[in-house]
């Protein structure tokens, strides 16, 4: 039992002349939450479903609960549940057929009507899966991935489109699964979802990782004082001012920011410092707070800004 849910290694999938994924590592645990992060056409969903054998790599090495995906994908099959980002249920199909269709599968399924209420599909049990809403569709599949009580699961979007409500109950899901000691994979664009929801994060750009670690140890560090007022203040005389060690910029019109080399971020005695500063030069320093270095600010730096096609 003490094999990671999910061994990535020098992972390569080619389509053609296009190299989706290229020498791309990761672990991912049991009982977590590690989310795929990364622009479009990165290679996540390449490389989530090369982990669920639905497709082969070019090169590299994949275990997933110990197994190989492709080789052992009926041993895996009962003990991993997978989320697609869209389809993989048959159109004409109701939902709660669908539901008690893959419990039907399962040795010891959740109840389909448990999970139907739970994610708000009660009232559309006998619609047909493509007279759904789209969100109304993610919900079923992503109740179809968990009613067999995986071990694993991936989530590919599993939030995409979805009303904040049936995010919300989607969040909630993936908070029990964890804590139940299900390992969750999922990808996700939203950075402050990712914030929130996973244990480990893992960006990847053109194929590759690009940062890997605790959600926590990414986001630490890098905080900052910022405030706006009018433009042009003399940022070096605040900043003489300032303990050594400490920097201010002013980053558009009228939008300062205060760095300082303490790890620790902002102490209570840099703000007074800068308020007393502004005081003394008839300054309003409005909107002042301490900002927290994001996973949305941690992505864009590693990222970039560029549009990907
Ligand atoms: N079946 C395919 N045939 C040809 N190219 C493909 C195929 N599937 C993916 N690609 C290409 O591989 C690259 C990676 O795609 P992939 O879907 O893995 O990225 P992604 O990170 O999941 O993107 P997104 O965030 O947009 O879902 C892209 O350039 C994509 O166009």
């Amino acid at each position: 039992m003490d094999t990671p849910a999910v061994e990535v290694t020098d992972l390569v999938k080619r389509y053609g002349d296009v190299t989706a994924v290229a020498g791309l590592s990761f672990t991912a645990a049991r009982g977590a939450v590690t989310a795929l992060l990364g622009p479009n056409g990165a290679g996540k969903t390449s490389t989530i479903e090369i982990c669920e054998g639905f497709r082969r790599a070019d090169a590299g090495r994949v275990r997933v609960l110990g197994l190989d995906p492709v080789r052992d994908s009926r041993a895996l099959k009962p003990r991993v549940g997978v989320m697609p980002q869209s389809g993989g249920v048959p159109t004409g199909v109701r939902a709660g057929e669908w539901l008690r269709l893959m419990a039907a599968l399962h040795a010891r399924p959740v109840p389909p009507e448990a999970l139907l209420e739970r994610l708000g599909l009660s009232a559309v049990e006998r619609t047909p899966f493509r007279r759904l809403s789209g969100g109304q569709q993610q919900r079923l599949s992503l109740a179809a991935a968990v009613i067999g009580r995986p071990e694993l699961v991936f989530l590919d979007e599993p939030t995409a489109g979805l009303d904040p409500q049936a995010r919300m109950a989607t969040w909630e899901l993936i908070g029990d699964l964890r804590a139940a000691g299900v390992g969750v994979v999922l990808t996700t664009h939203y950075m402050e979802e990712a914030e929130r929801l996973s244990d480990h994060v893992v960006i990847i750009d053109h194929g590759r990782v690009v940062a890997d670690g605790p959600t926590s140890d990414l986001t630490r560090g890098g905080q900052e004082l910022r405030f706006r007022t009018r433009t042009g203040l003399d940022v070096s005389a605040l900043a003489a001012a300032l303990p050594a060690g400490c920097a201010v910029a002013e980053h558009g019109a009228g939008h300062y920011t205060v760095t300082c080399a303490d790890p620790a971020g902002p102490s209570p005695g840099l703000v007074a410092t800068v308020t007393t500063w502004c005081a003394a030069h008839d300054v309003i320093p409005e909107d002042l707070r301490v900002h927290r270095r994001t996973l949305e600010d941690v992505f864009l730096e590693l990222t970039g800004r560029d549009l990907r096609n």
